[in-house]
């Protein structure tokens, strides 16, 4: 029930801790005989890869165990540790010439094997059970806390991050064309280029140590993961959706999901009462369930929701992170960002008479949220018909909406008929939420169960008997989750930033690929890296995210001031485009005036809202065939479908296209305050700003 406020105040300590024993961890690390067996066929072939490079077998090893014996990996790992130690030698004897000598401070970021190695702040590395004992370069510290590191430490040459199977031209490429050799690689340990004294050491826990991975995550964090494999795992037991509510201004939105997640029992009795005689005491009765949600005092104030409430539920086959969008057009940016990051959603109507009505004409955000969740790559959509209790639980009301709705939402915004499920209810009296009224058990509109039963809505087990479908929450529960891109390179978009404890707090949702404590990413734009130090989903610990989760990462070696609300945290391999220029494929809504070149636009794209101009009209497509229909048309009229070009006025913003990432290659134009176009990124036409 927040916008990551609860996390904030959290102790790092206590999250490290949650759970997780020394002992389970020491028999998480024990190796089995097949672990063994790979190990050994691995180390040789690293060795092989590395050719006459300056590595120990320990080292090889500590790489094979982090990237859980990719070898690929644990080589590109190595070449590009024995670059930094190059560097920092270099810069070390530059220093001890042009300064009289000092003594090593403690804390201080020394690469193992450097000749002047700070006393040890911590010992972490650990070796599975019966490995044998380390050497003395094994105890060297090698996991710093972030405070400790300097920031150009995690500085990573851009050019050296292409992972791949293309070692041996990478390896080139890094040493100026030639293998690393002996005399380019401070010396490790060994005059022959491997130390072979931990040659049948199966190495422990601590992952590779050259970028700043910080103490204590490290210490717990174990071998690295194979999240594609745990991620299926959890998929089976039960599939995650991102759902948002979205609707017009006073749809009654938070209401009815602070009484479902009453009724879900995820809120108990003694948070609702509170909520109630808070409210009363402002003249806010009814907001009691909507509290749950709004949590701002100007939001309980104004009675309205502003920014996007998130939390999270459980129904019998779902795991739900809830998005409670606001519906005041005021804030219609705050519930695009809510928006992007759901994969399913429940439209509210107020089947008030006159309600209804104003809800859907044309300034009405009943057809513009809509409009915007359809662009934003929602299918499947659950229109909760709600205060139903107003109308005497009317049929032919409930049908009249249908047919209006049904009818818009399957012509104009495009939806399949097949996506779309109507549900009757009163997020109020908590009607058709999760259970139906029978006779002596009357959802009477408070969560207090001995208060006084309404009579008017007593008599709703007979004037609702009509109804003989799905509750809201059996509806819900029976949504597809949409395949995820898990397979593909890291992408989080930042919806929240903050200074937690431990290091910068980063919320947003993965839209690719997976992440997990202890890994090295990038922030774009900007290009700076950060060390995964904890992370959270759904306000639970965890060690690992794929694409889908909604995330709380506490990122350590980077500066608050380096990732902003907006930013897109990606694979260091593959990092996002940023740009300013981009052709895009819009459809035009219901604008009053025709779009030209250099109309004006606000682009809103993820938790971005960046000026810009249409800067070139491309052509006018044929929305069923694809076809372009005119070439350089002189202007966009409503509904058309055309190919622009679109440039921002100020920074350069990360952004995919749709065909790389369904999620990242969307954009709003907005413009006065209403959406006047959504469309999806064809081509990134500059990179950079
Ligand atoms: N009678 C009745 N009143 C309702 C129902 N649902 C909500 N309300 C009332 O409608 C008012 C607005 O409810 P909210 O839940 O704040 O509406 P919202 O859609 O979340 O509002 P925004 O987020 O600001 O757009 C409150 O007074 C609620 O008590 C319902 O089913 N029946």
């Amino acid at each position: 029930m927040s916008r990551h406020r609860n996390v904030r105040n959290l102790d790092i300590d206590d999250v490290l801790d949650d759970g997780y024993d020394d002992e389970d961890y020491a028999e998480e690390q024990a190796m089995t005989a097949e672990e063994q067996a790979q190990m050994a066929d691995a180390t040789e072939d690293v060795k092989a890869m590395l050719g006459n490079a300056k590595v120990t077998i320990k080292e090889i090893q500590d790489a094979l165990w982090y990237y859980y014996f990719d070898i690929d990996q644990a080589a590109v790992y190595l070449l590009d540790e024995l670059a930094k130690k190059q560097k920092t030698a270099t810069a070390a004897a530059a220093k001890k010439a042009s300064s009289t000598s000092r003594p090593a401070q403690s804390g201080t970021a020394t690469p193992t094997g450097t000749s002047s190695k700070p006393a040890p702040a911590h010992k972490v590395k650990e070796s599975p059970k019966g490995a044998a004992s380390a050497t003395q370069d094994d105890d060297i510290v090698e996991f710093l806390d972030d405070e400790d590191v300097p920031p150009s430490q995690l500085q990573f040459d851009l050019a050296a991050m292409n992972f791949g199977s293309t070692l041996k031209t990478q390896a080139a490429k890094k040493t100026g064309g030639a293998t690393p050799s002996a005399k380019a690689t401070p010396h490790l340990s060994g005059g022959d280029g491997f130390d072979r004294s931990g040659a049948v050491t199966p190495v422990g826990s601590a992952p590779p140590s050259g970028i700043s991975t910080p103490s204590k995550a490290s210490t717990k964090m174990g071998k690295r993961i194979d999240v594609v494999t745990e991620y299926q795992k959890r998929v089976a037991e039960k599939e995650s959706l991102n759902l948002v509510v979205i609707g017009h201004v006073d749809a009654g939105k938070s209401t009815l999901m602070g009484h479902l997640l009453y009724l879900q029992g995820e809120v108990n009795e003694k948070t609702i009462r509170k909520h109630e005689r808070d409210a009363q005491k402002i003249g806010k009765a009814s907001f009691a369930f909507a509290w749950v949600l709004d949590e701002t005092g100007e939001e309980r104030a104004r009675g309205i929701t502003m920014d996007v409430g998130v939390t999270k539920f459980e129904t019998e086959h779902r795991r739900f992170t809830l998005l409670d969008a606001p519906g005041h057009r005021d804030f219609i940016p705050n519930m695009i960002s809510g928006t992007a990051q759901a994969d399913v959603a429940i439209l509210v109507v107020d089947a008030t008479t006159g309600e209804f009505e104003s809800g859907f004409d044309a300034n009405g955000q009943t057809k513009e949220h809509a409009l915007l969740a359809r662009s934003l790559g929602v299918q499947q959509l659950v229109v909760a018909v709600n205060k139903l209790d107003v109308v005497g639980w009317s049929e032919a009301r409930f049908q009249e909406i249908v047919a209006k709705l049904e009818h818009f939402l399957v012509k104009d915004a495009s939806f399949k008929k097949s996506g779309l499920i109507f549900v009757p209810c009163s997020g109020f009296t908590g009607e058709n939420l999760v259970r139906r009224s029978k006779t002596g058990q009357i959802c009477n509109g408070s969560a207090v169960s001995n208060a006084p039963v309404d009579p008017a809505v007593a008599s709703v087990v007979e004037t609702f008997a009509w109804y003989k479908g799905p509750t809201l929450i059996q509806t819900i529960d029976k949504l597809d989750a949409p395949t995820r891109a898990v397979e593909k390179p890291f992408r989080m978009s930042v919806t929240d930033v903050f200074k937690g404890t431990g290091g910068v707090s980063a919320a947003g949702r993965l839209e690719a690929g997976h992440v997990q404590i202890g890994e090295a990413i990038m922030v774009m734009p900007g290009s700076e890296m950060a060390v995964v130090k904890n992370m959270e989903v759904n306000d639970e610990p965890t060690r690992w995210a794929a694409a889908g989760d909604s995330v709380l990462l506490t990122l350590s070696g980077i500066d608050i001031l380096q990732v902003s609300t907006g930013s897109v945290l990606c694979a260091r391999d593959a990092p996002i485009p940023v740009t300013t220029h981009f052709a895009a494929q819009i459809v035009v809504f219901d604008v009053k005036i025709p779009i030209t070149v250099g109309f004006p636009i606000i682009m809103h794209h993820q938790s971005h809202n960046e000026p810009g101009v249409i800067s070139k009209l491309v052509a006018t497509i044929d929305k069923g065939t694809g076809e372009v229909v005119k070439k350089n048309p002189r202007h966009l009229g409503k509904n058309t479908t055309a190919m622009v070009e679109i440039r921002l006025n100020g920074r350069a913003i990360p952004l995919e296209t749709f065909k790389d990432s369904k999620e990242l290659g969307r954009v709003m134009l907005r413009k006065g305050g209403e959406t006047v176009a959504a469309g999806i990124v064809t081509k990134i036409l500059s990179f950079g700003s």
